[in-house]
């Protein structure tokens, strides 16, 4: 029987299948070819494609770790190059390799290569206006801009602090709770309560203690960084599809989300105009916005705008949930500090003596902002567990890198590898060590300053990092100064292949576990 005569006598109803079978393969191999030999003129070096998934290690996303493990792999294999083109389903992107050229491009030829995020299904309404999401220049600028006093740790000094204090008795009395019932800390659960209490009371004046119960704005932001197959297949459906719309529940910000935030926006406005206080928050800046926009597109109902909320998901995605940024920091240093009581009890000795020199027995704003070693050790456990391992950009217009010969075209999309930036011998010496002194101002040199991209580069690079340092600098601080964090019997390194399967973020796949002692206990 011949193939002819072998399709003529399958049963009808697989026609259909075998047709929409074809077409992908059509689609592909025209998607690809066109791709490939654009490539070729721009002098981009490629790999070949497969068919469907685009490259063979991305077979295993789903099962091992959703980035990170097969972008590490191109990594390695493209030692000699610069930059390596490939595709992602039918995604072209482009992986830039060194830093240099990174640098070259996220900062000096910003202009031409703008946007973030490659594939990524938005809400239309929103997008254009959040600062992480944002495609249109000019919104980006002056949202970025309005939002800059956010950004100010100084806001976290005087009454502010007082509050973030209270977060610290909270989390004092859940770690002594466990400990008593003889159970190991969740670092995730403490850092995520921790995080978003001080971040919803510093920016929404929510007074919020969420290691009591699982409120609203937790379930809320979960929502976001639970990873799930929902989130997987959205991106994925992105990458095949670009562009098209995606059903609601496959958004990265739903309708649902949109209405949480307007009711608590409403909610805190209204209260703020009746007290009439001066708090120097998202809110106060928020009132002072729609004051000064007479044209301001008010919804008739709650007196919000898209902008209002845009901002307000600006913030607390970036600072508790886009990629689980703050948290996992502490998570993972918890993890690390753990392994290493050395590094444990420089940060002890350097609490007491900066308490000494402020002449105080108690964490200050002044004592957290001069933890100088603290601060090293979350540089560098940001370096062995950057909150994502693709920094993205799509170009915005043709351009060529100075002092290369590459062309970049409108709509090529750019991924930064920083996890395996960070792990290369090349850039730190003994990489996969944990060395807060890496980044001590006497140790750190140009190439390592160059290659760390825990914040992203250039002009669109994180403006929260010194209020997440912050943070990260009071939980830590005063958790060790107060106990001995221990491994927990099943703690070990961590590689890529612990990282969860379904998340695009780089956290753990279980609960990073840990015990603690008090050290007055030690000391008798
Ligand atoms: C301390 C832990 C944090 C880490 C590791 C981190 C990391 C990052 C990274 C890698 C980016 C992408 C930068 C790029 O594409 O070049 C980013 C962007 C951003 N982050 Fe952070 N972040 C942290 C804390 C925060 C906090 C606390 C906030 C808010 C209060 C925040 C708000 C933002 C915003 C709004 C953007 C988008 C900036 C833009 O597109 O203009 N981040 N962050």
């Amino acid at each position: 029987m011949d193939f002819l005569e072998t399709l003529i006598s399958l049963p009808p109803l697989l026609y259909a299948p075998l047709l929409v079978g074809s077409l992908c393969l059509v689609f592909n191999y025209l998607v690809y070819s066109r791709r490939v030999a654009q490539w070729r003129k721009s002098n981009i070096p490629f790999l070949s494609p497969s068919f469907l998934i685009g490259h063979k290690y991305f077979w295993g996303v789903g099962s091992n770790s959703a980035t990170v493990v097969p972008l590490d792999r191109i990594y390695q294999e493209n030692k000699d190059k610069d930059l390596v083109a490939f595709f992602i389903a039918t995604m072209p992107v482009v992986l830039l390799r060194k830093p240099a050229l990174i640098k070259q491009i996220f900062a000096k030829n910003f202009d031409e290569a703008f946007k973030t995020g490659i594939a990524v299904s938005h809400n239309d309404e929103i997008e254009p206006h959040m600062l992480s999401q944002s495609s249109n220049k000019s919104v980006w600028k002056a949202h970025r801009s309005a939002l800059s006093p956010m950004f100010s740790t100084s806001r976290f000094s005087g009454e502010r602090f007082a509050m973030i204090k209270h977060h610290i008795s909270h989390m004092w009395a859940h770690v002594e709770e466990a400990r008593l019932q003889g159970k190991p800390i969740n670092t995730k659960e403490i850092a995520m309560n921790f995080v978003l209490g001080s971040v919803s009371n510093s920016f929404l004046d929510l007074d919020y203690n969420s290691y009591e119960k699982e409120g609203e704005l937790r379930k809320f932001l979960k929502s976001f960084v639970d990873p799930g197959w929902d989130k997987l297949l959205s991106v994925f459906t992105q990458m095949h599809f670009q562009g098209t719309p995606t059903l609601e529940s496959l958004k990265l910000i739903t309708q649902k989300h949109i209405e949480s935030m307007k009711s608590l926006l409403q909610k805190q406005m209204k209260l703020r105009n009746q007290t009439g206080d001066n708090k120097n928050d998202l809110i106060d800046l928020l009132i002072r916005l729609k004051e000064q926009d007479g044209d301001a597109k008010l919804d008739s109902e709650s007196g919000v705008t898209v902008e209002m909320i845009s901002l307000g998901l600006s913030l607390l995605l970036g600072g508790c949930a886009g990629t689980n940024t703050v948290d996992n920091m502490v998570s993972f240093t918890m993890h690390l500090l753990s392994l290493n009581p050395n590094y444990q009890e420089r940060i002890r000795q350097e609490v007491e003596d900066v308490m000494k020199k402020h002449n105080t027995t108690e964490f200050t704003y002044e004592v957290v902002r001069d933890l100088h070693f603290l601060n090293q050790c979350l540089h560098e456990t940001t370096r062995l567990f950057p909150n994502t391992s693709a920094l993205t950009r799509v170009c915005t217009d043709d351009f060529t890198p100075a002092g290369t010969n590459y062309t970049f075209k409108k709509g090529e999309r750019i991924i930064v590898d920083t996890y395996s930036i960070h792990r290369d011998p090349e850039y730190f010496e003994n990489p996969n060590v944990f060395d807060p002194d890496r980044f001590s101002p006497k140790n750190r040199d140009t190439k390592s300053i160059d290659a760390f991209l825990g914040f992203g580069k250039g002009p669109r690079k994180c403006p929260g990092n010194n209020v997440g340092l912050l943070i990260a600098s009071t939980l830590i601080g005063s958790l060790v100064h107060k106990y001995e964090v221990r491994p927990h019997s099943h703690t070990q390194q961590m590689d890529a292949f612990d990282f969860h399967p379904r998340s695009f973020a780089i956290v753990h796949k279980d609960d990073v576990l840990v015990n603690v002692l008090p050290r007055e206990v030690l000391a008798h």
